[in-house]
């Protein structure tokens, strides 16, 4: 599939999002808030960037916490989208 990126690739970008994983065929990040309501605010400010990129995270919350998923689902996996969106929803916190 045209767009998703090699091993390699996804090593050297991971690399410079040092609080990111690898997860199967997505990446993912943990962020810690100081209660429900600024979680909830966190992933109220995802709504704008993931609307204009046409990218959008799963998300789940649980209590304080926000869990992050990327993933190409066009591609069925790791695309430049993805780490270009991880770095976008790094500058929110
Ligand atoms: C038509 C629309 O832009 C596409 O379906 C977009 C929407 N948002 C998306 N978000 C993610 N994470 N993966 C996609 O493949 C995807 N596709």
């Amino acid at each position: 599939m045209p767009g998703l990126l090699s091993t390699q690739e996804i090593q050297s970008q991971l690399a410079t999002l040092p609080d990111w994983t690898l997860n199967g065929k997505t990446i993912q990040t943990t962020l810690n808030f100081k209660n429900f309501i600024e979680a909830v605010e966190f992933v109220n400010r995802v709504v704008s960037p993931a609307e204009a990129a046409g990218h959008h995270p799963d998300l789940s919350i649980s209590y304080n916490r926000v869990t992050i998923s990327l993933s190409t689902h066009d591609a069925g996996g790791l695309t430049q989208k993805d780490f270009t969106m991880a770095k976008t929803l790094s500058t929110l916190t």
